[in-house]
């Protein structure tokens, strides 16, 4: 177990909180979505209320891409969602992020620089040693506590993660003892439990299914997207050339291998899609898996009704449904219909968890809402989802002893 904010004597404590806002970016290098900031509101009002200095670390893409920029428009619109000042200093832990964070009164709020622009940050230590990293011997010393609210980047072990709490008493933020109450209980979530796994990210889908189906956390695992179609083609399905075409392009081609295996191993708890939509003269048009391949240039875009049909019946007897990563090309209006269908079907089960933020968003886009709860996390929370520890979680529970009293 990990102490939280309830444990932390917030008043006058200089407070270094990571948070995950790691976001979609507009072509003008500005912030272009703040659901990631949202979730944090919680945690920084509080800490703010209580009287904390607070000192903001995140980080924003990765090193070479175009999301790769500056928390300065990420400040400016918490400070807005905060509805209270928060200053951004573009330094990480130099002199004058230092000074920055020293200079902080009860209450204050600093965003500092992205955490990535600092070359050690990307890359993956074990905890005694990223506390030796610059960042965290620079930092330390000006803060008196750690928050890690940083749940959906928990599956990193990188130093801003598990380097503080090695070296400062640590804490979790409110969105990561939130995620961790629920993804952290999936054992005991009710029965049968079905995982529904699409998206286009196979290799992860097909090692949580593994995973879930080996240690009997999943009763069924239900594949759509582009992880289905890669089920399809490893039970011998001819999906045409566009779609195996998409799939050897993605660098997924090994994964067929791995697929097939698995059907070996537990095919009978394996539901493939029994139909598939592609586009024909304009129009989503629907084919059983007797009629394909389809013809030369149609892709397989999303699952048909059949297959929604079939999952639909399998749901109905859940007692929990995990689900990741969309059925279909859910950007294109003529295949969000598996999306919408399967999402809206699972929020009908008595458990219903969606993990991936990608998912979310899309849900959000798609107006489909009523789960148990929907996690701020991608790989995160899938490695939740198969009962794995989180590095930066145990970083946290493994932290220096310490004993704050709460607040009066
Ligand atoms: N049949 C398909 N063919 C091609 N692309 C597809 C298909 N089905 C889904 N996709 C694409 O998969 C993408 C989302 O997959 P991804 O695995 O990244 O989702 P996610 O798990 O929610 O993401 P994250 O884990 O990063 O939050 C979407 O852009 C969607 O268009
Ligand atoms: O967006 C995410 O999933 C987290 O912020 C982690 O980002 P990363 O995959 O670049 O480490």
């Amino acid at each position: 177990m990990t102490d939280t904010l309830d444990d932390l004597n917030v008043e006058g404590t200089t407070v270094g909180v990571r948070i995950d806002v790691n976001s979609p970016i507009g072509d003008d290098g500005m912030l272009a979505d703040d659901a990631r900031l949202r979730a944090h509101v919680d945690t920084l009002s509080e800490l703010i209320e209580r009287g904390g200095r607070v000192a903001v670390l995140a980080h924003q893409g990765r090193p070479g891409g175009d999301d790769f920029v500056t928390l300065e428009s990420h400040a400016d619109r918490l400070s807005k969602l905060l509805d209270h000042p928060v200053d951004y200093v573009d330094a990480t832990f130099s002199k004058a992020a230092r000074e920055a964070v020293s200079n902080l009164e009860n209450g204050d709020c600093v965003v500092l620089e992205n955490t990535r622009f600092y070359s050690e940050e990307y890359m993956e230590f074990e905890p005694e040693r990223a506390a030796q990293t610059h960042l965290v011997t620079g930092l330390a010393p000006v803060l008196d506590a750690y928050v890690n609210d940083a749940f959906a980047a928990a599956h990193r072990s990188q130093p801003s993660l598990v380097g503080f709490p090695t070296v400062l008493p640590g804490y979790a933020g409110r969105v990561m003892e939130s995620e961790l109450d629920t993804l952290g209980t999936i054992e005991e979530t009710p029965e049968p439990r079905i995982y529904v796994l699409g998206g286009a990210k196979v290799s992860d889908s097909i090692d949580v299914a593994w995973s879930v189906l080996e240690k009997g956390l999943a009763d069924h695992v239900l594949t759509t997207g582009v992880v289905g179609n890669v089920f399809l083609i490893a039970d011998g399905v001819d999906l045409g050339d566009a779609s195996s075409d998409f799939i050897y392009d993605q660098g997924y081609w090994d994964e067929i291998d791995r697929a097939a295996d698995l059907l070996d191993a537990y095919g009978e708890r394996v539901a493939l899609p029994r139909d598939v939509a592609v586009e024909r003269d304009g129009q989503r048009h629907e084919l059983g898996i007797n009629a394909l391949p389809p013809q030369d240039d149609e892709a397989a875009m999303d699952i048909g009704s059949s297959t929604l049909a079939y999952y639909r019946r399998l749901l109905e007897d859940a007692g929990t449904v995990i689900l990741n990563g969309p059925a279909g090309v859910f950007e294109d209006e003529a295949f969000e219909k598996g999306t919408r269908t399967l999402y809206n079907a699972a929020t009908d089960v008595e458990t219903s968890i969606v993990g991936g933020g990608d998912t979310a968003s899309a849900l959000r886009q798609l107006g489909v809402e009523g789960f148990s709860h929907v996690s701020t996390g991608g790989g995160a929370a899938l490695r939740m989802l198969t009962a794995e520890p989180l590095p930066a979680v145990t970083a946290l529970e493994n932290g220096p002893t310490h004993q704050q009293p709460a607040d009066d």
